[in-house]
């Protein structure tokens, strides 16, 4: 049977391009047929998961310009049967859309809040005057264009094609090498890979030092920390959860030892999964 991948739709996304890219990978190294399952947002995508009505979700975690995806890291940590089965990066390469080719008469600029927050001193150079207007993804964007003829949309180069709408500017990401890393979500547990993904709560957040015992255990045996990310536990202002990545297999009788520890300074520990991560040029 194919494996289902729910992801951020409508097609042409960017979690489209992610979702079919790990698609293309299953069928190349583990001979799986794949269908696509687009979802009207990154939190359906995830429920869609977490209800069992597809195999897995592939959502994006972290742009290298706007940094992380919250609704990823809460729903990870809120849904805890949820796994990371791997890490995939794609290259993000922005264009400005529209079907009116004057920018003089452009008063609107649509896109996912990451897509202009990824263009943010773009558009501060040469669309100051605009108002800019969350869409739920990309694609989405392109579909107000219709209703709006002073209007533009950030989307990608593949969406401009899809949907026939004429592009104005390409890269307009404020760096060149701008690239968004996804996760594929599942319920299955990995007991190896290069990095393992985890999150924990502490008793008291709010006092000094109170990191510092948790992130020793890590650099006393040196292990590397990739990524650390505090996100509010939503129950009281100043209270926190932190996420941390690491390097290193759930093999290792170190990584055992430290989360072993990691646990005694802890409320709350979850580990979110230990898997390898796929690039994609
Ligand atoms: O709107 C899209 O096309 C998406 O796939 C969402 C999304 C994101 O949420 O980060 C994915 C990659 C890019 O960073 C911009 C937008």
């Amino acid at each position: 049977m194919a494996i289902s991948l729910a992801h951020l739709g409508p097609v042409g996304t960017y979690s489209e391009s992610a979702a079919s890219a790990y698609g293309e990978w299953l069928e190349t190294n583990q001979q799986q047929k794949f269908i696509l399952c687009p979802q009207p947002s990154i939190a359906l995508a995830l429920s869609a998961v977490a209800q069992k009505k597809v195999n897995y979700a592939v959502v994006p975690v972290e742009n290298s310009i706007e940094g992380t995806v919250n609704i990823t890291l809460d729903t990870l940590w809120q849904k805890k049967d949820l796994k990371i089965l791997r890490g995939l990066t794609i290259p993000i390469v922005h264009s400005l859309l529209s079907y009116n080719e004057d920018l003089a008469n452009i008063k609107t600029v649509y896109s996912h809040p990451q897509a202009l927050g990824q263009c943010q001193e773009w558009l501060a150079n040469n669309l100051p005057q605009v108002q800019l207007i969350a869409a739920n993804s990309t694609t989405e964007a392109l579909k107000l264009l219709k209703e709006d003829p002073t209007a533009c949309a950030i989307s990608s180069a593949r969406a401009a094609e899809i949907y026939h709408v004429p592009i104005l500017y390409s890269g307009i990401n404020d760096r060149p090498d701008n690239c968004t890393r996804f996760l594929v979500i599942g319920f299955e547990t990995n007991k190896f890979g290069s990095h393992i993904s985890l999150a924990f709560g502490l008793e008291k957040s709010n006092v000094p030092g109170v990191l510092v015992k948790p992130l020793q255990i890590f650099a006393e045996r040196e292990i590397n920390l990739c990524k650390i990310e505090s996100r509010p536990t939503k129950r009281s202002l100043g209270e926190y959860i932190f996420f941390i990545e690491l390097e290193g297999s759930l093999q290792e009788p170190k990584i055992q030892e430290a989360l072993a520890e990691l646990k005694q300074y802890t409320e709350v520990l979850s580990i979110f999964g230990n898997y390898d991560s796929i690039s994609v040029e």
